[in-house]
């Protein structure tokens, strides 16, 4: 209407008013108000502007959520092309960083110098010299000096942040989809495991590169997956160090074998690949992992790695075309100390050790050699090692080499040979250049890092830009959410918004003629789509936060359920062992090492501090059906083959949490099942009534069947294969058990798998059960898991030693000590107990210490009563118990007190009709009185709570009710 008018409006006044005569219905007053709507009209560029946003002609004044629209668009607009702009730069970055990298030498090769230590001294002369970045002079005492060059040398004052400022290029490389290898090499004791691992306070390349890979990851538009492993390459034989070791030295290991896929890709069969969505995770992991590392003491080197230790980080990034591959590997390579045997004098296995690393060592170098002459055959067969890093070590990898000397005179042997075996690796790829070549390719590299450095200032810039603009436009959102509220009800907005064009994501990706849309809250409510809706048509991510909790995607955990930390203590235990070599002294979790002879070499095994984090559902368990399914499904249910295949490299992962969790709480004991699932016997589904002392041997046998069939089910699931997925995050209720006394696990449990995974040891294990937490309320659910509450087993206060000196009495009488009823209805007369996991496991921990300490500890902490059976259970109970538990015949050694859920289980177990009368006979055995007394007192509990479940409120009924119902 605008556009077409010509006329000064003065004159469209007149001329209306002129047409007064021809058209009677026409009013003076009608006229004037169109000539007012005229005069108000926006000027010619106005009208465009909002022709172009197809804001209809209602003027601004009218209408001052368009001022909101047309800012909202702008940021949009700035958004997509802001977006195009750092995409660019992406790419231009990883071109750059390749040429770079490849012009550098896809192996690069550092030299760093350790440090004198505290009491250490050169020697007559300072033997070990950096003379500038990339030279290295030794000095020989017959005034001979030789130099090295390397890509950078590192002096003996360097920083762990100038190691790995050289290090990053790597890691970004690893980013853009490139199979990366950094490896720490060199004589024992100088430095490696420094370098690697760091200290608390100064970190290693680990932990400062996957910092770094999860900073860039977030920086980053796309989207991407981490997932983590740790192994360990120990006399040959690969070992996954996110699974605890046996304590024994000269228990059969667990091994992992080496698989090459038809693609090409080596796969480690077993390896537990871990996914880690945040630093934290990766660190605990990362600190588990180093736990379990073999070491030693040696004449060397206090805390001597035994092996090569191998981290392996698989970076998922789908839907990046950009990317090398879509799934590619970071393999960090801390290497067991090469050694002169004759020096280090070992002998026995520590001697095997050392010839195992230089052997695997010199395979290594032979590889290295291979792939810079460009040869046709790699010897990677030559070791596990080069096995396993096989396609991470090719030409289309990038490798670091960090060579570590010592700074000391007495090794300059050793750091000669270390830097021949660098020099090796690396002069022979820049060898083949002369020096002019050499030349412009160091001016070359120094263009591509000047270009790459401003592209890093770009890529700052727009980051920021991009940070605010979507700041801006959440607040403009928000605004334009609260004005549409009033908007809602006008047929004004309704006219609005059919003009509105909708939301068209394509043309902002391609930064084409993008119009764009008002806010979806400038809508209507009623013409909104719903949550649902979007989600199903894949706009999804336009959900705002809130909404985003509101409605939690499809698989996610019920928002009812919460997750509360659990906490492991960390705390050392030591034990003497001739051979061992078990478990690492990470830096990153401080150890009390003793110091030993090489061959009695000490070792400790640490609980390092978790925040685990212990998910509670207040759903209930329907039945102890449930529950059995339930607890089989924690402890196989992972194994199942329906994992997330599609986003990590292993196809299937753990969760972290579950993991720690599983690995933590059985940590009285390491032997591999232990650490790595939580076992259970399976509750019974049927209740009968007993039928003496026959049957509760009877039951006894089921039990140990049960437990067998347990057992060889977690064994089976671990031959299986880790690499699992489980979705669900359990809350975890611990029930301790206790395996029945007359049961020998090595039956029927395949020897090979037992080896495996079980040693000996697990009889005297304490099994922990994962079932559902129980709800407050009183509902039918409730009533039947209460009716079979776990069993509880303990041992005698003079109970023996296992063979690892772990007392059994004093773990159950920690575990007791920490218990607490917890069901409030049936708390004062019950025996059974929940214990959190945070509990078993400080107790546990404790009484590895020293069974003694750690009662009255206990006691101290948590107020409980000595006696493990006083809790919930009155006097004669207690006489009672003690009673069965003498008659039972095993004296001093592992007893048992069983609960009322025990007879309860036993009955169901045997399959037989409730039998009230067997109730009364079983009263004239002296033994059994007590029992039944509890028994009845039990049923009554029982009874009261079935009603209670069934709606009777107000029962109202004494004892005589409860027995006449028995009898
Ligand atoms: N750059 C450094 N700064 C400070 N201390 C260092 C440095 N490098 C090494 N050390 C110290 O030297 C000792 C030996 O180091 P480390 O255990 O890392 O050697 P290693 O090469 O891993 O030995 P091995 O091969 O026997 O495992 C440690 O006490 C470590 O703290």
């Amino acid at each position: 209407m605008a556009s077409r008018t010509r006329k000064p409006l003065h004159n469209l006044a007149e001329t209306i008013h002129s047409l007064l005569g021809q058209k009677s219905h026409l009013t003076t007053s009608w006229v004037k108000s169109v000539c007012h709507i005229i005069i108000n009209l926006p000027s010619e560029e106005q009208s465009t502007d909002l022709r172009t946003t197809n804001i209809d002609t209602v003027s601004a004044s009218e209408n001052p959520d368009d001022e909101l629209g047309n800012r909202t668009s702008k940021i949009t607009d700035e958004l997509a092309i802001l977006t195009a702009r750092i995409n660019e730069l992406n790419r231009q970055r990883k071109q750059f960083l390749n040429e770079f990298l490849d012009l550098k030498g896809n192996i690069r090769v550092f030299c760093r110098i350790r440090p004198i230590e505290m009491g250490e001294n050169f020697g007559r002369f300072r033997p070990v010299v950096a003379l500038d970045s990339s030279n290295v002079l030794l000095r020989f005492s017959d005034n001979k000096n030789k130099s090295y060059s390397f890509d950078k040398v590192f002096h003996h004052g360097s920083s762990q942040d100038e190691v790995f400022s050289e290090v990053e290029p790597v890691i970004k490389s690893a980013l853009d989809g490139y199979n990366a290898c950094i490896f720490a090499y060199g004589q024992t004791g100088t430095g490696k495991t420094f370098t690697m691992e760091g200290i608390p306070e100064d970190p290693g390349m680990v932990p400062r590169a996957i910092e770094a890979l999860f900073k860039q990851a977030t920086d980053s538009n796309h989207v991407y997956l981490f997932s983590f492993s740790m192994l360990e390459i120990y006399m040959g034989n690969l070992r996954d160090l996110l699974i605890s070791q046996p304590t024994k030295p000269m228990d059969p290991m667990p091994c992992l074998s080496i698989h090459t896929d038809p693609k090409g890709e080596i796969e480690i069969e077993n390896l537990v690949a871990i996914r880690v969505s945040g630093l934290t995770q990766a660190i605990k992991l990362y600190r588990l992992g180093c736990r379990f590392r073999s070491t030693a003491s040696t004449n060397c080197n206090i805390t001597s790695s035994r092996s090569h230790c191998l981290i392996r980080i698989s970076i998922t990034c789908s839907g990046a075309p950009e990317r090398r591959r879509e799934t590619n590997k970071v393999w960090f390579v801390d290497l067991g100390g090469s050694e002169r045997l004759l020096k280090t004098k070992a002998s026995g296995r520590r001697l095997e050790e050392g010839k195992a690393i230089n052997l695997s060592l010199s395979s290594l170098g032979d590889v290295i050699n291979a792939l810079q002459l460009r040869k046709g055959h790699v010897p990677y067969r030559n070791s596990k090692l080069t096995q396993v890093l096989k396609d991470s070590l090719g030409r289309d990898s990038k490798t670091l080499m960090l060579v570590h000397v010592s700074p000391k005179e007495e090794d300059l042997c050793e750091t000669v040979c270390s830097l021949n075996f660098a020099t090796r690796a690396r002069t022979i790829h820049l060898g083949n250049t002369d020096s002019t070549e050499q030349r412009e390719k160091e001016v070359a590299m120094m263009n591509l890092q000047e270009m790459m450095n401003k592209i890093e200032v770009e890529r700052q810039d727009v980051r920021m830009r991009i940070k605010q603009s979507t700041q801006e436009l959440q607040i403009l959102r928000s605004t334009a959410a609260c004005s549409t509220e009033q908007l809602d009800n006008s047929v004004d907005a309704y006219q609005l918004m059919n003009e509105v064009p909708q939301p068209n994501l394509e043309r902002n990706r391609n930064n084409t003629a993008y119009i764009s849309a008002p806010p979806l809250s400038q809508v209507p409510r009623f013409m909104r789509p719903t949550v649902c809706s979007r989600r199903k048509s894949g706009s999804d991510h336009l959900l705002t936060t809130e909404e985003k909790l509101e409605f939690p995607a499809r698989r996610r955990r019920p928002f009812n359920h919460y997750a509360k930390s659990v906490n492991f203590p960390v705390k050392g235990i030591s034990g003497n062992n001739s051979e061992g070599s078990i478990s690492r002294n990470s830096c990153l979790v401080p150890l009390t090492v003793n110091k030993s002879a090489d061959v009695e070499t000490n070792y400790s095994q640490d609980l390092s501090e978790c925040d685990i984090k212990e998910v509670v559902s207040p759903d209930q368990v329907t039945s102890s059906k449930c529950l059995n399914q339930h607890r089989y499904h924690v402890v196989h249910g992972e194994g199942s083959e329906n994992g997330d295949k599609s986003n990590a490299c292993s196809g299937k992962h753990l969760k972290v949490d579950k993991w720690l969790c599983q690995k933590n709480a059985p940590a009285s004991r390491s032997h591999v099942y232990r650490n790595k699932r939580i076992l259970a016997i399976p509750t019974p589904e049927k209740k009968l009534m007993c039928k003496g002392q026959k049957e509760t041997e009877k039951f006894q046998d089921e039990k140990v069947n049960n437990y067998k069939l347990a057992v060889e089910q977690i064994v089976n699931h671990n031959k299986s294969g880790k690499h699992v997925d489980v979705e669900e995050m359990f809350m975890q209720e611990v029930n301790i058990s206790k395996p029945p006394a007359n049961m020998n696990v090595n039956d029927n449990i395949d020897p090979k798998c037992h080896s495996d995974s079980l040693s000996d040891g697990i009889v005297k294990e304490t099994m922990i059960n994962v079932q559902h937490k129980l709800d407050d309320e009183l509902t039918e659910k409730h009533m039947l898991s209460s009716i079979y509450p776990p069993d509880i087993w303990c041992c005698n206060f003079n109970s023996t030693q296992d063979d690892n000196g772990v007392n059994c009495l004093s773990t159950m009488q920690a575990v007791y000590g920490e218990t607490e009823c917890s069901d409030s209805s049936l708390s004062n007369s019950s025996n059974w107990c929940q214990i959190s996991t945070i509990d078993l496991a400080d107790s546990i921990w404790d009484a590895r210490q020293d069974s003694n300490i750690s009662i009255s500890r206990i006691e101290q902490k948590s107020g409980c009563q000595r006696l493990p059976i006083v809790i919930g259970v009155d006097d004669s109970e207690k006489e009672d118990l003690e009673k069965l538990s003498q008659s039972s015949g095993e004296g001093t050694c592992l007893q048992k007190v069983r609960s009322q859920r025990a007879l309860l289980m036993k009955n169901v177990i045997l399959e037989e009709p409730v039998k009230p009368q067997q109730l009364t006979r079983s009263q004239d055995n002296n033994v059994h009185l007590g029992i039944c007394n509890l028994l009845q007192q039990k049923i009554q509990i029982l009874w009261a709570g079935a009603l209670l479940g069934l709606g009777f409120q107000n029962l109202g009924l004494e004892q005589e009710f409860f027995l006449g119902l028995m009898l």
